[in-house]
């Protein structure tokens, strides 16, 4: 894959979603897939860890507080990635919000990389499953579409929560487990 990244994929942007850990904490990689995604890190636009991923990525506990967010996104630069969207759904479950941190390195490098927190309404809802994976195509969209990363993160994070607040409109399984997010959210008064 770093080849395709290097060779036909120079110059388009590449966000890479390092789906190690989904959102209920189950493990989702076989071993040696950290060796491959670290791999990759320097050969991708944007890479999009949950906290237990950067923390599987950085060799460190996962993130308990902004601080340690910002450590293991600057670790996470010097892996290779120009730029981290780290994701902090799994932080604070009790407040009202949640808080995502993209950083990029700098122009110049002397003064450090640059820091912007995204910070949005914690929406109640069970239904979380998809949230990461849909968080990334959107970002993904967003820059296809000629966004600066940030705005692009920040609309990409703006329409998940509208999104999840919208997941109580669709009825999945017998609604035992983590239902998905309504992606159909903006057309869904038209649609149902
Ligand atoms: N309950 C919630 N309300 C609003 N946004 C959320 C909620 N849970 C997660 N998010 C957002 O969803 C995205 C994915 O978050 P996260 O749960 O950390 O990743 P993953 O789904 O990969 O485990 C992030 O932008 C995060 O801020
Ligand atoms: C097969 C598969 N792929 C990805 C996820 C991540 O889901 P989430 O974005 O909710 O962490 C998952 N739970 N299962």
């Amino acid at each position: 894959m770093s080849e395709a990244l290097r060779g036909p994929l120079t110059g388009v942007p590449v966000v890479l979603d390092p789906v190690m850990v989904a959102t209920s904490g189950d493990s989702l990689a076989a071993e040696g897939v950290r060796e491959a995604i670290v791999e990759l890190l320097a050969h991708c636009s944007l890479v999009t860890p949950n906290l237990p991923e950067a923390a599987g990525l950085t060799g460190e506990e996962p993130a308990s507080d902004r601080g340690a967010m910002a450590r293991q996104a600057q670790a996470l630069l010097g892996l290779g990635a120009p730029a981290v969207l780290l994701k902090g759904g799994h932080l604070g479950d009790d407040g009202d919000q949640v808080w995502d941190l993209v950083a990029r390195r700098g122009p110049d490098t002397s003064q450090g990389p640059r820091l912007d927190w995204l910070d949005g309404p914690r929406v109640r809802t069970r239904n979380t499953h998809g949230t990461g994976c849909t968080l990334s195509s959107a970002v993904a969209a967003n820059l296809a579409h000629g966004l600066d990363l940030v705005e692009a993160c920040r609309r990409a994070k703006e329409w998940l929560a509208r999104a999840l607040a919208s997941s109580e409109q669709l009825s999945v399984g017998d609604g035992s487990g983590h239902g998905p997010v309504n992606h159909l959210e903006a057309s869904w008064v038209t649609l149902r």
